[in-house]
């Protein structure tokens, strides 16, 4: 069994749990916490805007050799997880897990929806696939007004999957749902006992130390979301980080956040200034999900394809300027 499952209440040991605990065996590293980088998975697809599965198998090794990034966060933002079909979902989970079988530590996937039916028939879905946790967003249509509502909408998807790690995904810029973390948490072990941390993508740093302050990042983890200040929530004491740039800066961040636990605080700093410098610059130029696609396919060369619409693709333009700006930082390590 693995570690993971023997800290969890024993309730929380169903059949379905025990099933999986086999399961998980043969997938990933069981019971490993998660910590340190995951990248938010883009979603390659075809010129004509269908869901590239064939490419997924080199994205993992690119992910595992080139950037020294083990663990990957499914049909996100990133990924458009919103923007597919639950069968293109599906059909993406499935490949990832089986690709990152005996490569990566953990495959993450994000079941939120806006039906519940839906995201629940999501949750099993990975829980069948051993998937090593699963991520809800707030439903951002009609929206649960406080903490009560969301902590009920939470629980009926994780009980769905009641073997599986549940991460809820706190990112208001997109959902609108501003309910404070740090409220959230209280007490919901006993809501959700499968529930295992958070990914954090807000700007917040109060809210985020308080969730730390209150809980220690020991019994949940605590993964933060806005790449371009990472090296803040690293002083409040995250666990590690979710987010679309370590696609293709997973390296570089990772190199950051040794020199923080060694600590070499000027030469982190030096890193989150070099990955600020290339943000900065793109953001001012209009920086999305369509950019980081375009901004992953000439670094690695695999081809991420276009977005799905709304999104639009990036202008040759942006292109060529992020590229001059990326091949003219001069990084500490000399590369
Ligand atoms: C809104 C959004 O997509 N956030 C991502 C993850 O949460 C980040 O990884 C950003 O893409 C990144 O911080 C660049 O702004
Ligand atoms: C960026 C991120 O973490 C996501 O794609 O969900």
């Amino acid at each position: 069994m693995s570690e993971l499952l023997q800290r969890l209440p024993s309730p929380f040991l169903s059949r379905e749990g025990a099933a999986r605990s086999k399961l998980s065996k043969c997938s990933m590293t069981p019971g490993k916490k998660l910590e340190g980088l995951v990248a938010a998975a883009i979603t390659p697809m075809t010129p004509d805007g269908q869901i590239n599965l064939s490419v997924i198998h080199q994205y993992v090794d690119y992910l595992v050799r080139e950037q020294n990034v083990k663990n990957i966060f499914v049909n996100g933002t990133t990924g458009e997880g919103l923007s597919l079909s639950i069968q293109e979902r599906k059909q993406l989970a499935e490949e990832w897990v089986r690709q990152g079988k005996d490569k990566l530590d953990h495959v993450i996937i994000h079941v939120g929806a806006l039906s519940l039916p839906e995201s629940q028939d999501l949750a099993r879905h990975a829980a069948a696939i051993g998937a090593s946790g699963i991520a809800v967003i707030a439903p951002f249509f009609f929206k649960p007004t406080n903490k009560d509502e969301l902590v009920a909408f939470l629980q009926k998807v994780a009980s769905e999957a009641p073997g599986v790690p549940f991460y809820y995904y706190h990112i208001p810029p997109l959902t609108g749902v501003k309910i404070r973390v740090e409220e959230l948490l209280d007490g919901i072990r006993e809501q959700i006992p499968t529930f295992q941390g958070v990914k954090f993508s807000d700007t917040d740093l109060l809210d985020l130390a308080q969730c730390i302050n209150k809980n220690g990042s020991e019994q949940f983890a605590f993964l933060y979301g806005v790449d371009e200040q990472l090296l803040g929530a690293l002083a409040v004491g995250v666990n590690g980080a979710v987010g679309s740039t370590y696609n293709y800066l997973g390296r570089k961040t990772k190199l950051m956040l040794q020199a923080f636990a060694k600590p070499d605080l000027a030469l982190a700093q030096k890193y989150q200034f070099l990955i600020g410098e290339f943000l900065n610059f793109v953001i001012k130029l209009g920086f999305g999900v369509a950019q980081t696609k375009a901004v992953m396919t000439f670094v690695s060369g695999i081809p991420m394809g276009p977005p799905r619409p709304p999104l639009v693709n990036a202008s040759e333009e942006f292109i060529a300027k992020a590229k001059a700006k990326l091949d003219s930082i001069v990084w500490p390590d000399g590369d």
